[in-house]
Order: C-alpha cells, then structure tokens, then sequence
C-alpha cells in the first residue's frame, strides 16, 4: 500500500483535497476528524480530559470551544492535552491503516496537520502540502462561523510557517485558485506518486 502524507496550515484546504484522493479512490484519514471522535459521548478521550479540564465536559463530550479557551494561549495545558490526545489518535491512525491493508487499497491518503512538527513525514512514501497563501488562507478562516482574530493567530503560531511546509513537501498544491484547478493538481500528483512507487 503507498502511503501519503497530507498537511497544510490552518483553513488551507487539507480537509478538501482529502475528498479529492478519496474521489481518486484513495482510502483516506483525517487526524482532525479523529480528534472529534474521541471527544463525543463515549468517546476514549472524554474520560482522560475530565479529569485534567473537568469544565470542558458539557453532556458527557467535550465542549471543543471551551477546551481551545483553556489551551490555545497556555502551552503547558495544551502539552497536557496532546500528551492524551496524540496517543489515541495514533491508536486511531494504526486500526485505519489495518483496515485499509485488509481492504485490499492500493493507496492511503492521511491529512495529519503536524505532519513536519511531530516528524511523522518519515513514515511516508510520498509527502503533500496544500497551500492558497497567506490572504487567502485568512479570509477563509475568518469566515468560519465562531472563529476570532484571535484564535486564527493563536493557531498559526502552533504551526510550521506555510513556508517551511513548502519547502519540505515533495508534492505543494495550489488552493487558491478554482476547485477544478486544484483537482487538476491533486490528479496529476496522485498519479506520479503512483507511478513512482510502482516503478521503485
Ligand atoms: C484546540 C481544539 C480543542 C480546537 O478545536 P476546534 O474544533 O475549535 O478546531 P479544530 O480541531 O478543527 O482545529 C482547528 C485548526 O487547529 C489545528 N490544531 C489543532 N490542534 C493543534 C495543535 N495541537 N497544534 C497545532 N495545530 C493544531 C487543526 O489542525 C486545525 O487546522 C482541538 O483542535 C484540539 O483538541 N487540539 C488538540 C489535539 C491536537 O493536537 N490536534 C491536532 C491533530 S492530531
Ligand atoms: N481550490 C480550492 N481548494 C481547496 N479548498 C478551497 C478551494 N477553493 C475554495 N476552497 C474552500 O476553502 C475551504 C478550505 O477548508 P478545509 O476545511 O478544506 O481546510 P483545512 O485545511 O482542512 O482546515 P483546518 O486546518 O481548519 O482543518 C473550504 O471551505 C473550501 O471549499
């Protein structure tokens, strides 16, 4: 099975190109969406963050607006958190990986936002970046319902500057420009990636 990593800053369009590769046929994964998971009702998370954020738990799941309030401006909390979160999320990651292998897919496609931060590139036979610059990239997230100034920056500074992304991706694809375009881009990498790992 090749495996592809996919990354890119906050409101890029990882989520997006994701659905591209899954149009591709690609078996894919997305580290965020895992996270959610974890934090719903009977979630294997919720446990763990009640006792270190019991204010955050609201209905018996996590209130994710009230664990960012906690952990977005106080690096020790959010250390605290991700030393819960990462864990299970990689748990999370092995048993798609598992089930894709059994599936029989060709390709696997992860949109893991930390890709480069927590050096989890390595495990991957090709590398891809999602970047649409920086205005537009702000004027996509500010236009999210609930997201401030505020957030949108305490995020970014969490993250590998766009940038350096760039340089170190083997693949860099360009949203800001039409969907068309960028499925265009995603098309034309799914298939050098392949042709690339076969040939190898
Ligand atoms: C901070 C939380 C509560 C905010 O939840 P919310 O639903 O408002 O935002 P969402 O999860 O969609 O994330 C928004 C953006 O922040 C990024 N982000 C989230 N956590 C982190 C982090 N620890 N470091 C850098 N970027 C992060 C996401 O990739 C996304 O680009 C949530 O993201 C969280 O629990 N993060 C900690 C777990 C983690 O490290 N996740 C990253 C992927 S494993
Ligand atoms: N060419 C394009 N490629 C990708 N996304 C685009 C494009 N044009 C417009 N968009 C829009 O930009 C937004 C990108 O959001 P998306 O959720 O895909 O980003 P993300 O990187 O996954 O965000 P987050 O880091 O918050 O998880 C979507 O609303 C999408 O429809």
């Amino acid at each position: 099975m090749i495996k592809i990593g996919l990354t890119g800053s906050i409101g890029m369009g990882k989520s997006t190109v994701l659905r591209m590769f899954a149009g591709l046929g690609a078996a894919t994964w997305n580290a965020d969406d895992a996270v959610h998971r974890l934090y719903e009702k009977d979630g294997l998370a919720v446990r763990a963050i009640e006792k270190v954020f019991p204010d955050t738990i609201v209905d018996g799941q996590v209130d994710r607006g009230r664990l960012a309030t906690l952990v977005l401006n106080n690096a020790e909390a959010l250390q605290q958190l991700e030393d819960i979160v990462h864990p299970l999320v990689g748990e999370d990651r092995e048993r798609f990986m598992t089930a894709a292998a059994h599936a029989g897919a060709l390709v696997a496609v992860l949109d893991i936002p930390l890709l480069f931060e927590n050096a989890s590139d390595k495990f991957f036979d090709a590398t891809v970046v999602v970047s649409a610059g920086e205005k537009i990239q702000r004027d996509r997230v500010l236009a999210r319902p609930g997201m401030t100034v505020e957030k949108f920056e305490a995020i970014l500074r969490l993250q590998l500057p766009d940038e350096q992304k760039r340089q170190r991706a083997d693949y860099v694809i360009n949203s800001g420009q039409s969907l068309e375009g960028t499925r265009a881009e995603v098309e034309a990498a799914y298939e050098d990636i392949i042709a690339r790992a076969t040939k190898a």
